[in-house]
């Protein structure tokens, strides 16, 4: 279907209904409200890749419908990435390299405090789940140290439809969730530092994504047991 309504558009960043947060200390973040038109809800919905497994997954075309593989497209364009780069301070994010990965489900696993890799310059997360439970469970927080999930640098982030995050990865741009299970939609996108680490990270995600439908039931128990202030690496 067409769509008179750009998909995404940085205008949007600065409108007063937006709400648009940005920070600079402890780390570089942007958090900005209602980033989708409500036009598209019903064809973003209708097009979201349904992978067996839990957690993200390299994007590819032909896993998702058109009006997903067309939000992509606007996502890692040079022109979005220049707008959100600006406010978090970073000259000319468009010439990085960018890698999607998609998430349509999590485990209890997921969300434990990290920084996010040294190979990433800077993250984008766009939710896109139509309602939400009234609980902090599977929230984004923004924290100020590695060690406490409760440290929050901004309000947490309900991963409702249109909801956008970006941040600048630094060795204390710590984020995390509590634990949540079942379905949570994302599209992620990270401006990497090399081509290489493109074609490393793709090629990790695909045997992830192989190794996950395999041991998807071994890695749902595993996680049911995480800590609340729970780390990891990368
Ligand atoms: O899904 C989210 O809200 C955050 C995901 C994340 O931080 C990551 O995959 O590195
Ligand atoms: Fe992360």
């Amino acid at each position: 279907m067409i769509q008179s309504t750009a998909l995404l558009d940085p205008a949007r960043l600065d409108r007063p209904d937006s709400n648009t947060l940005v920070v600079r200390e402890p780390f570089p973040f942007m958090v900005a409200h209602g980033q989708l038109p409500e036009t598209a809800r019903a064809d973003l919905d209708r097009d979201f890749p349904r992978y067996s497994g839990a957690g993200f997954f390299p994007y590819e075309p032909k896993d998702c419908g058109p009006s997903i593989r067309a939000l992509v497209d606007a996502l890692t364009s040079p022109g979005f990435a220049g707008a959100v780069g600006a406010r978090l301070g970073i000259d000319d994010l468009g010439r990085y390299p960018t890698l999607v990965t998609i998430c349509r489900s999590l485990n209890k696993r997921h969300g434990t405090i990290h920084t996010d890799s040294r190979s990433k310059i800077a993250t984008a997360l766009l939710y896109l789940n139509e309602r939400w439970p009234d609980t902090s469970d599977g929230c984004l927080r923004f924290l100020r140290r590695i060690d406490s999930i409760d440290d929050l640098v901004a309000p947490e982030i309900k991963p409702l439809y249109g909801e956008f995050a970006v941040f600048k990865r630094t060795d204390n741009s710590f984020h995390g969730h509590l634990p949540y299970e079942g379905e949570r939609r994302v599209i992620q996108v990270a401006w990497l530092t090399s081509e290489e680490e493109k074609l490393r990270k793709t090629r990790r995600g695909r045997f992830s994504r192989f190794f996950k439908k395999l041991l998807g039931g071994i890695d749902r128990k595993y996680g049911a047991g995480r800590e609340r202030d729970a780390v990891h690496m990368d």
